[in-house]
């Protein structure tokens, strides 16, 4: 199933809440609005968040004969979604699993789902490295896995997780694409501090991709549940976001990777 699928993008984290599911959604719609066909896989089994971040609660998953049909959050089609979240019977359902069930759902998701010929698949991770981190890397390891993108806050006790993260990517194999650093800022006010991603891209040699600062309108629209599928251009993310889009789609020398935007 996942043969169509020409990039594959995971986004990690050492800390819960440090915005993973946020980056990985406006990655996605980023991608989307540049002209790419986009798939999100919410593989945090414990803890869905996408169907509330793009208002797709209420949708449901059906089944056609090459699959599972994921949920599209735009009418064209264009940014496929799929999350345990629709498959619960009500979303205060809680997912008490063991590994291997848990092994078992996310092998699912990445052979049973039938995404078609889709650019960019954006897989949202649970925080840390656990069973669901070690499912997904052992099977998208030898497709078209781009690597992962690190999230992080400018606290110093993020960043120490983050660096876990880092070292599993290289136990694993995956290659590290860069360090964001989320809700670093706001307007011209360093409530956490900042530039602790930068500092950690720069020890360890990975690229730093971009400072995310907190938009209060993100946190406002995603609490009543507004359909964000479009990025408002007077976001201070649209920019921020349009930019680490272009670094990551920029192709890779030498690969012969042309992903056209059509
Ligand atoms: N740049 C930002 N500006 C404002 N609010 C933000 C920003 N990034 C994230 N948030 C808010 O922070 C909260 C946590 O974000 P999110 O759910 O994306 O984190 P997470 O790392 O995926 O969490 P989890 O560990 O539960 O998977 C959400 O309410 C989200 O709206």
């Amino acid at each position: 199933m996942l043969s169509g699928v020409k990039h594959i993008i995971l986004v990690l984290s050492g800390k819960g809440g440090v915005g993973k599911s946020t980056v990985s959604t406006q990655l996605a719609i980023t991608l989307k609005e540049s002209g790419y066909k986009v798939g999100l896989l919410d593989v945090d089994l414990c803890g869905p968040s996408i169907p509330y971040l793009l208002n797709l609660e209420e949708e449901d998953v059906h089944q056609c004969p090459q699959g599972w049909v994921p949920v599209y959050a735009d009418k064209e089609q264009n940014l496929a979604v799929m999350s345990i979240g629709f498959l619960l019977k009500s979303k205060n359902d809680a997912v008490v699993w063991r590994g291997p069930k848990k092994h078992a759902m996310i092998k699912q998701f990445l052979t049973d789902v039938y995404w078609q010929d889709i650019d960019y698949l954006i897989i949202d991770t649970p925080p840390g490295t656990s069973d669901e981190h070690i499912t997904v890397m052992e099977n998208v390891r030898t497709l078209n896995c781009d690597g992962a993108i690190l999230v992080t806050t400018p606290q110093a006790v993020a960043i120490e997780d983050v660096r876990k993260e880092l070292t599993f990517c290289r136990k694993t194999g995956i290659p590290v694409l860069g360090v964001i650093e989320n809700m670093s800022g706001f307007e011209c006010t360093n409530i956490f501090s900042s530039g602790g991603g930068q500092s950690l891209a720069n020890m360890a040699g990975i690229p730093f991709l971009g400072r995310v600062p907190i938009d209060p309108q993100v946190a406002v629209s995603r609490e009543k549940g507004h359909n964000s599928l479009r990025t408002p251009p007077d976001s201070p993310l649209s920019a921020v976001f349009q930019d680490i889009v272009q670094i990551i789609t920029k192709p890779k020398t030498g690969t012969g990777d042309e992903t056209a935007v059509s």
